[in-house]
């Protein structure tokens, strides 16, 4: 229920709306002159930096003189310099607020207190007086507006819970400093305000959901205990809006202790980065370290191709017994085991060549042998620590012999004058005989050449870690039955020869990529972000077991956010399911907590009420009320007649205004539709790669770039028997009918997918 406010009070709301703006717009002011003056003294110190230090270097004390006074003097300047940075940020807050001031109000009791009207905003605001006029919607006490209907609230302030008696709860839309409307409502947040929000267009950036949090969207984003906290939502259920606005709560909760720089959110696709840029901003934070996986991988191994999204797409091999292997928490533990055993023996190197392959300067032979010498309480990265510094200084020790080769002796003899000179400590050096300076200038030479050889020593280039990997890969076998996961032995073995052909064409797949660097982080001991505290992951179905664990090893001191929707996952469908239960398992139960969303935001209920027939397990997925178009099925007999009707389609769309997206299954038939419909002259920009920007206008993409985005309108082009007939793509399917908010048309030709089958009267056939 809600009520629409008495007109007298509206009046009284808006006279302190008006109040309020005055006092922002007041000490706006007042911050603005501040900046001016210290930007002022700040410029003017540093103008006279100089004059008022005493320069005097003459003896010892006085240039301790010298320097202190310029310690000093950089010390103002930095204060200068801080506090108008500091007034600056605080000036950009006041102009957010002078724009969006507040949107609700919450009348309550404490126990003991007197009665409170508070008014929650995007940030705090604070009078003179020090009053608060405005609370950040972040603060403990804001949180009874989300979670709370009328009488008895419980929030969570630092020092436990309190109890609260809530007697209003009013809700504000205002617009240049105008109450446009107001209403109180005694429901958690109201529908009107909901829907209001949600009728609007889409844009192509996401926008925050702060003024309509919803109570089980809420309990996501305070969560602040939970190790693993694992969102299972329905698509369009808010799981992305409800991570960003989490990550904008721990930044304001542990301000002063987190920065966006000790988060790290892991997205699907780049496209889907430029589609959320701007959340955090708006909120007046900074945006967190944001990446791809493909990213976190393939920049670890320039020189190796790493297998891409697309190729990932369209790999065939994606969905057999080996890949199911190769992505579980089972494998990751046998390369756990393997790196652990190479402590005793296995290790494989390289030789170290220095000007000539005929014999290495250090053999692999010389380099195991050392390797293993050092005694068993040796753990993997002491010893590789110490083997290279052990070859370190036997490199040391070769330089008077390498000096004093003929190869040294015709470098000297073709030196320039200047280039000798460059070579000698001192111009003006002098030595007691041509033989001494030929010494001199010989070890100069094998030095400069051998630095090569040390480099390669310091960057581990001894490892030879494309044969470890492979050599993994063979005692795999001899360390698990792999009948157990389905797999003959000769099949494992025609698999390991696949991957090593792959390692000489330079290429790699993004399954051994993660475990390749898994071992290789293993072997040297690497140092692991212990920096990061929070790491979110977004579309978690598409992530497989082994993949997630890796994640937990690079981030061990990071609390966990997962969030997916396992009817969406396009890579690795329906293994999915056995996802949650096998990363539960590399976290503390007590500290896992696991949060269903239902209720599906996104769409009209004609939308959502279409797409979940399409799933067969009948997963709950509740509509919003929001009304709008039935879905529209055009079935055609052929190609041509299919592209008039997406022409159709498309122009009934842009007459009315709605953003559409044109989405087809693979990038061979996006490339396709886009080609017919420059022909016929309709305008649509093609997305073909992750690395494009989104674009205003309608679009042309395949399912896999579409992931996490939403559009007014979607077309699903080639809905066909023959293009999605597996059950397996159930979950393509639904992914891509569930990015449209408002209208939606399936086109196919010949004969339609049965994985669309869907009641009559839930659809309307064109
Ligand atoms: N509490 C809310 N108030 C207003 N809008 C909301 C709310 N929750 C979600 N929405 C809107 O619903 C839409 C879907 O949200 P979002 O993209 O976060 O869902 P999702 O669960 O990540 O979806 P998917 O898994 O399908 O990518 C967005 O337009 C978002 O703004």
């Amino acid at each position: 229920m809600f009520f629409m406010a008495e007109n007298s009070e509206r009046m009284a709301e808006q006279a302190h709306l008006d109040q309020v703006l005055h006092e922002i717009d007041q000490k706006g002011d007042e911050l603005q002159k501040a900046i001016v003056k210290d930007k002022e003294e700040a410029r003017s110190l540093s103008a006279h930096f100089y004059d008022d230090i005493r320069l005097d270097f003459d003896d010892y004390s006085t240039s301790m003189d010298t320097a202190l006074s310029i310690q000093q003097q950089q010390l103002l300047l930095k204060e200068r310099d801080n506090a108008w940075q500091v007034n600056d940020r605080e000036l950009a807050t006041l102009k957010r607020l002078h724009v969006h001031p507040y949107f609700a109000r919450v009348d309550f009791t404490e126990p003991g207190e007197d009665h409170e009207s508070i008014y929650i905003g995007l940030a705090s605001f604070m009078d003179d007086q020090n009053q608060l006029l405005i609370y950040d919607w972040r603060a403990p006490i804001s949180s009874i507006y989300y979670d709370g209907k009328i009488g008895k609230v419980t929030y969570y302030s630092p020092e436990g819970p309190i109890e609260v008696d809530m007697s209003k709860k009013r809700q504000f839309m205002i617009e240049d400093g105008t109450i446009i409307n107001m209403f109180d409502t005694d429901e958690t947040i109201g529908d009107q305000m909901l829907m209001e929000v949600l009728s609007e267009k889409s844009s192509i950036q996401m926008k925050s959901i702060v003024k309509t949090i919803q109570q089980e969207q809420n309990k996501i984003i305070r969560d602040t205990n939970s190790e693993l906290l694992f969102v299972q939502g329905a698509a369009g259920s808010g799981k992305t809006s409800a991570i960003l606005q989490r990550i904008a709560f721990l930044l304001y909760r542990y301000r002063g202790n987190l920065r966006s720089s000790n988060v790290i959110m892991f997205s699907p696709n780049q496209l889907f980065n430029d589609y959320i840029e701007n959340v955090l901003p708006e909120m007046g934070e900074q945006n967190m370290v944001q990446m791809t996986y493909w990213q976190f991988i393939a920049r670890r191994l320039p020189k190796m191709h790493v297998q891409n999204l697309f190729e990932q797409f369209e790999d065939q091999t994606a969905d057999t017994a080996i890949s199911r292997f190769k992505d579980s928490l089972a494998f990751y533990k046998l390369a756990t085991r393997y790196g652990k055993h190479l402590n005793q023996s296995g290790m494989i190197f390289r030789n170290i060549y220095f000007r000539t392959k005929k014999k290495p300067f250090f053999a692999k032979e010389e380099i195991k042998e050392l390797y293993y010498s050092f005694n068993e309480n040796y753990k993997l990265g002491n010893r590789i620590d110490a083997t290279r510094e052990e070859l370190i200084r036997r490199l040391n020790k070769r330089i008077s012999s390498e000096a004093k080769k003929v190869w040294v002796d015709r470098e000297i003899e073709g030196l320039t004058h200047q280039q000798m000179m460059d070579l000698y400590d001192r111009p003006d050096q002098e030595f007691p005989s041509e033989k001494a300076e030929r010494a001199f200038l010989g070890k100069k030479i094998a030095i400069k050449h051998l630095a090569k050889v040390a480099r390669r020593i310091n960057h581990n280039g001894f490892l030879n870690m494309p044969a470890q990997y492979i050599a993994f890969l063979k005692a795999v076998p001899k360390m698990t039955d792999l009948a157990k996961y389905g797999i003959g032995a000769d099949e494992w073995a025609a698999h390991v020869d696949e991957v090593k052909a792959k390692f000489k064409e330079k290429e790699i797949d993004m399954r051994d990529a993660s475990a390749y660097l898994y071992l290789y982080d293993q072997i040297t001991a690497r140092q692991t972000s212990l920096d990061m505290r929070y790491c979110f992951i977004d579309e978690i179905q598409d992530y497989s077991a082994f993949q997630l664990a890796y994640l937990r090893y690079n981030f061990p001191r990071a609390k966990f956010t997962m969030l997916g929707d396992l009817n969406q996952a396009i890579f690795t469908k329906d293994e999915s399911s056995s996802l949650l239960k096998q990363i539960s398992g590399l976290f503390d139960p007590e500290k896992t907590k696991v949060v269903q969303l239902t209720k599906s935001y996104r769409s009209t209920k004609q939308l959502t009420d279409f797409s979940k027939q399409v799933l067969r397990r009948g997963e709950k997925i509740e509509s919003f009320n929001r009304q709008g178009p039935l879905p529209a099925i055009w079935a055609r007999k052929n190609d041509d007649e299919a592209i008039d009707a997406l022409i159709s389609a498309l122009k009934a769309n842009d007459e009315a205004k709605l953003t559409t997206a044109i989405i087809t299954k693979d990038l061979a038939s996006a490339e396709k539709v886009a080609a017919a419909l420059k022909e016929k002259g309709a305008k649509a920009h093609l997305i073909s790669s992750a690395n494009q920007r989104l674009v205003e206008g309608d679009l042309v993409l395949p399912s896999y770039l579409a992931k996490g985005l939403e559009f007014d309108a979607v077309i699903m082009w080639g809905a066909s028997k023959a293009a999605y007939h597996e059950l397996d793509e159930t979950q393509l399917v639904y992914t891509i009918i569930s990015r449209a908010m408002y209208k939606l048309d399936i086109i196919y030709s010949g004969e339609k997918s049965p994985l669309l089958t869907v009641k009559d009267g839930t659809y309307e056939a064109k």
